[in-house]
């Protein structure tokens, strides 16, 4: 795949379950060989939406492609290869590490054990203790070695990072990076720790109450997100979508996305400054807007 590709097409996907809609007509493409992180408040639908991708659950409505192909009816698993680390990182209490690497030849149609083996030295997983024995991080780089192993084009990884201590955490981040910079895959991580996507994540897509609310490439949506502070003011001196405004008794800010037309912050009228925004603070504004709206409208239905 190049690096323009499309790992992932997901058009007008919806999913039910019973009376609860979890993902209601997302649409997004996303890019092949970078990290994509997935944020959005509890119950966003984010499980559900990997889920769907990797092929382990149908939509309610939509496609989805995985490198083209048609997820579901075989699609996904006859041509590009996904892998799933699911939130609660299967793996057998009575196998072994050795025997979870076994477990992963005998039931992927490809597999490279030579890349499971070293994730598990990397991380000096003991390979002859029992998974039940293992510790809760070791168990999870038990499960990422198995889904390493084999060789996924598309690797989705929920909340991966939570069982992990501090110095495994930045580790793991960055050998994972470094796989996906080789051109070796496309990584999709969910996480609520947004301070740790920071120099990970290429690409955001941020899911509120089932729908896309937010995706593109990590460094034009900074690049695109101004908080404008200045006298107090209905609205923003220039112009922009407002994301969130806060007013104090003399003082306004606003963080605003900027219209495509590059503008620059030296056109800001007097008496305004304009600084960058953090991506913690692009994914906490826009997941607190989302909320806003979201109560706003039930309360009027109400
Ligand atoms: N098996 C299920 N049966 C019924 N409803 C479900 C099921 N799985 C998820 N849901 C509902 O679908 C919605 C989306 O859930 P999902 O687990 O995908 O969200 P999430 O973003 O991964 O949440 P979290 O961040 O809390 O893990 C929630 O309202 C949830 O209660």
């Amino acid at each position: 795949m190049s690096e323009s590709a499309i790992a992932v097409d997901v058009r007008g996907v919806s999913k039910r379950y019973r009376r609860v809609w979890a993902l209601r007509e997302c649409e997004f493409e996303l890019p092949a060989n970078q990290v994509i992180a997935l944020v959005g408040a509890n119950g966003a639908g984010k499980s559900t939406l990997m889920s769907i991708i990797s092929g382990l659950l149908p939509a309610t409505s939509g496609t989805v492609l995985v490198g083209g192909r048609r997820v579901g009816a075989g699609g996904a698993q006859a041509g590009n290869r996904v892998a799933i680390l699911a939130q609660h990182k299967p793996v057998y209490r009575d196998f072994n590490a050795a025997d979870m690497l076994r477990f992963g030849r005998s039931t992927n149609r490809v597999w490279d054990q030579r890349r499971a083996l070293s994730w598990l030295e990397r991380f000096e997983v003991p390979l002859t203790r029992r998974c039940g024995k293992l510790s809760g991080g070791q168990r999870a780089q038990v499960a990422l070695a198995v889904a390493l192993g084999s060789r996924p084009d598309v690797l989705l990884l929920d909340e991966p990072l939570s069982n992990l201590d501090p110095v495994a955490r930045s580790e793991v981040a960055g050998e994972l990076m470094g796989q996906v910079a080789d051109g070796e895959m496309t990584l999709m991580l969910s996480t609520h720790i947004v301070s740790e996507l920071v120099g990970v994540a290429d690409h955001l897509l941020l899911l509120d109450a089932g729908r896309a609310a937010l995706c593109g490439d990590v460094e034009r949506l900074l690049a695109s997100h101004l908080r404008l502070t200045g006298p107090r003011a209905d609205q923003p001196p220039g112009p922009g979508t407002v994301v969130h405004a806060q007013h104090a008794d003399r003082q306004s800010t606003f963080i605003v996305r900027l219209p495509d037309t590059p503008v620059l912050p030296a056109i800001v009228a007097p008496g305004w400054s304009a600084q960058p925004v953090s991506l913690e603070e692009l994914v906490v504004t826009y997941l607190k807007a989302q909320r806003r709206t979201r109560q706003a409208l039930e309360a009027a239905a109400a």
